[in-house]
């Protein structure tokens, strides 16, 4: 199958999703709205694709969240074809001619100035209120770009970056688009998995440095505790969703291009009639993304972010009406409208917690749609 023609049939339509697994083995595309929501849906008699907004602040478009039951759909499982060609075709005989785009420089930035600062409030704070002991904080960056973003373009961009999920949403002339190391749930028949992600160091530039760095990651005491609290919260949360829970006893390491994590996959058995809507809505938001306790990290989110997150750090992916399902968090993600795009970047934060430490892993955090901007500015020529 030309990848080609359906990545350009995703510039074709109003509407669009794209989700791939971070092992490539199953590409969703997703073309055309049937029916649309601002809200997750209860159920569908077929598939519906979306996002939810972090915490439903006020919010336009798409970041208030956004979810479609699309006109056609094309599945490719270790790059077959799952869809009849037939209807591909006829589908595609739609496609208008494209027009010539520009590549997209870089035109403008800003960040948030004095983001390492709050930080700082905060790391006081959670070390005298002991009501409150991690809060996932995050800042964004604003950029104005020279020309607007086609997911013809964007897609095979994306699909460079290795050992990440990558996602795509689309409606009119807003996309958010992520690279995600993070899965909040898969469900298969009545199998559940999901896994804490939490606990963050750079890689290293050559082998040895980057093993030394992973051990050094297994071991700090200030990480294992943040992450902690993110299976522990799992569990928990998961307790009355589910008949079985294994869970490993110690993180494994989970390496992306830019940083390495603590990782703890955990996997179970749903209990009857339990939907993958309520494992959603009981997981998100995990302590990785929101904090601990929630409600009151959520309060701190919303008096000291200066931005509503919108569909950053969210749930992310598709269900259908046999309750398949995957989900992904939008973390390593921009939100972009027209000329204008927002990139977040978050870090836990509990009291032992380095305000420079944390700014330098949010700029890490930054670098996967950074660099995917880049090779688009480059028109996909850049070799990183
Ligand atoms: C919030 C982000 O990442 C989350 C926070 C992490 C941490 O604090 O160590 C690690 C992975 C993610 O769960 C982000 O990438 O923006």
């Amino acid at each position: 199958m030309d990848r080609s023609l359906l990545n350009q049939m995703l510039d074709n339509v109003q509407v669009a999703a794209f989700f791939e697994t971070s092992d490539k083995k199953s590409t969703m595309y997703a073309f055309g709205q049937k029916k649309i929501w601002s809200k997750m849906p209860d159920k569908t008699d077929s598939i519906v694709f979306g996002a939810s907004s972090f915490d439903d602040q006020l919010e336009a478009g798409i970041m208030k969240g956004f979810w479609f039951e699309p006109e056609f759909l094309v599945l490719l499982q270790d790059n077959q074809l799952l869809s009849s060609t037939t209807a591909i075709d006829d589908y595609l005989m739609q496609l208008s001619q494209l027009k010539k785009t520009q590549a997209p420089q870089i035109i403008d930035e800003s960040a948030e100035a004095d983001w390492q600062a709050r930080v700082q409030t905060l790391i006081n704070e959670l070390s005298v209120n002991r009501s409150l002991k991690k809060v996932v904080f995050s800042r964004q960056q604003q950029i104005t770009l020279s020309a607007k973003l086609v997911l013809s373009k964007v897609i095979p961009a994306l699909q460079k970056q290795q050992d990440v999920y990558h996602a795509a949403l689309k409606r009119d002339t807003e996309l958010f688009i992520t690279a995600t190391p993070e899965r909040l749930v898969k469900i298969n028949d009545n199998q559940v998995e999901t896994a804490a992600v939490a606990g963050t160091i750079r890689r290293g530039q050559i082998d040895l440095e980057d093993v030394k760095l992973g051990k050094e990651l297994l071991n700090s005491e200030k990480n294992n505790q943040e992450h902690r609290y993110v299976v522990d919260n799992i569990v928990q949360q998961l307790g009355s969703l589910t008949n079985q829970l294994h869970v490993p006893n110690k993180p494994f390491l989970l390496k992306n291009k830019q940083v390495q994590h603590l990782y703890t996959p955990i996997q179970g058995t749903l209990a009857t009639n339990i939907s993958i809507k309520d494992v959603v809505g009981k997981l998100h938001p995990t302590p990785a993304l929101g904090g601990l306790p929630r409600k009151n990290a959520l309060v701190y989110i919303r008096n000291y972010e200066l931005h509503p997150r919108g569909l950053f750090a969210s749930p992310i992916g598709y269900f259908t009406k046999n309750n398949f399902g995957e989900f992904v968090v939008g973390i390593r993600s921009m939100y972009v409208n027209g000329r204008n795009a927002r990139l977040f970047a978050g870090a836990g934060i509990v009291a032992e917690s380095d305000s420079q430490q944390e700014y330098y892993e949010t700029t890490l955090k930054f670098q996967p749609m950074l660099e995917l901007l880049e090779e688009l500015s480059n028109d996909g020529h850049t070799n990183f």
